[in-house]
């Protein structure tokens, strides 16, 4: 159980993620949580009404201020607008948790004008259902207590690896943004049922059993995905033949260059922020 109180700086998709998955597995009690946002206050009354948490959009700052732990989750775009409103209602006795993308602790450090621990890291959607995969690492003032309460946050919604702030760009290119690819090659299985004479409804349970069926494949043999890849193409069968189609469109460039771009761009989110910073 974690001590204290927490309040959400933005309360969209990602913070009701994460609440959903601290309430499901009882780390904290809703009484616990509060959100705030910008102005949506209805927003605020949905989150209440379906969780039991306090979201009063008249108690902002008092929320704000009194909480011992505050998770950052407004879009990269709205942070230095976000922190120039409530930091003076924060202090250096709170700890700061950001799941922005691309902004960096030394950023979240230099917009708040002090020296509270800050811990960036880089959940996915998945925490709906438990299974996030989420990258997590420490800004220059926290300290081991501060990771363990952030492992512990991120623990309630899926997998958790602690690592250097210098791999959170590639983790927000990779699994941040990863269910997102695997839900357009999903899409792309789903126009390919049907091509082939499936029903929608028929190619979609095919095509998630599958899915569900490698990923659990990848688990519990812990066998190469290049191994199962080749335990599954008969020479000149049928997976042979559309995996060709797939070489033929440069499946597996495309994929990598996908990341590699998403990597940068969660760059580019960072340095759009500073610049914002700086013309403040
Ligand atoms: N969606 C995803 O797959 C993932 C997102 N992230 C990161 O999570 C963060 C949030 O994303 P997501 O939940 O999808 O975004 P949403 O658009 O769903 O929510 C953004 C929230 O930020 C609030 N907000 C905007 N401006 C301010 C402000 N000035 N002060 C306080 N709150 C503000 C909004 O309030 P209002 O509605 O009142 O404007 C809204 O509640 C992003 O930084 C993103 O990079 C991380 C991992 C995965
Ligand atoms: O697309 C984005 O910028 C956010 C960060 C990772 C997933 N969604």
């Amino acid at each position: 159980m974690l001590e204290g109180r927490i309040c959400f700086v933005g309360a969209g998709a990602m913070a009701e993620a994460i609440l959903c998955g601290m309430l499901n597995h009882k780390i904290v009690k809703p009484g616990q949580i509060s959100v705030t946002n910008r102005d949506d206050r209805f927003r605020l009354d949905e989150l209440v009404y379906n969780f039991g948490v306090v979201g009063d959009s008249s108690q902002k700052y008092r929320s704000i201020q009194e909480a011992d732990i505050l998770i950052l989750a407004m879009k990269p775009k709205d942070i230095s607008t976000a922190l120039e409103e409530i930091r003076a209602y924060t202090s250096q006795e709170q700890l700061v948790i950001s799941v922005i993308a691309g902004i960096s602790t030394k950023q979240i450090s230099e917009f708040l004008g002090h020296q509270a621990p800050v811990i960036r890291t880089m959940p996915n959607t998945s925490a709906i259902v438990g299974l996030s995969g989420t990258g997590v690492c420490a800004g220059e003032f926290a300290k081991a207590e501060h990771i363990q309460v952030a492992r512990e946050i991120f623990e309630a919604i899926g997998l958790v690896i602690v690592t250097d702030e210098e791999k959170l760009d590639a983790i927000t290119g990779l699994s941040g943004s990863g269910p997102a690819y695997v839900y357009y090659l999903v899409e792309a299985m789903l126009e390919g049922g049907k091509a082939v004479g499936l029903s929608e409804q028929e190619a979609k349970d095919l095509i998630l059993q599958t899915v569900i069926g490698a990923a659990n494949m990848l688990i519990e043999t812990n066998e190469s995905p290049a191994y199962l890849r080749e335990k599954v193409t008969s020479p000149n069968g049928t997976t042979q033949a559309g995996l060709d189609v797939l070489k033929q469109y440069q499946f597996q460039e495309a994929v990598k260059q996908c990341v590699v771009r998403a990597t940068e761009r969660s760059k580019e989110l960072g340095a759009q922020s500073s610049v914002t910073l700086k013309k403040q």
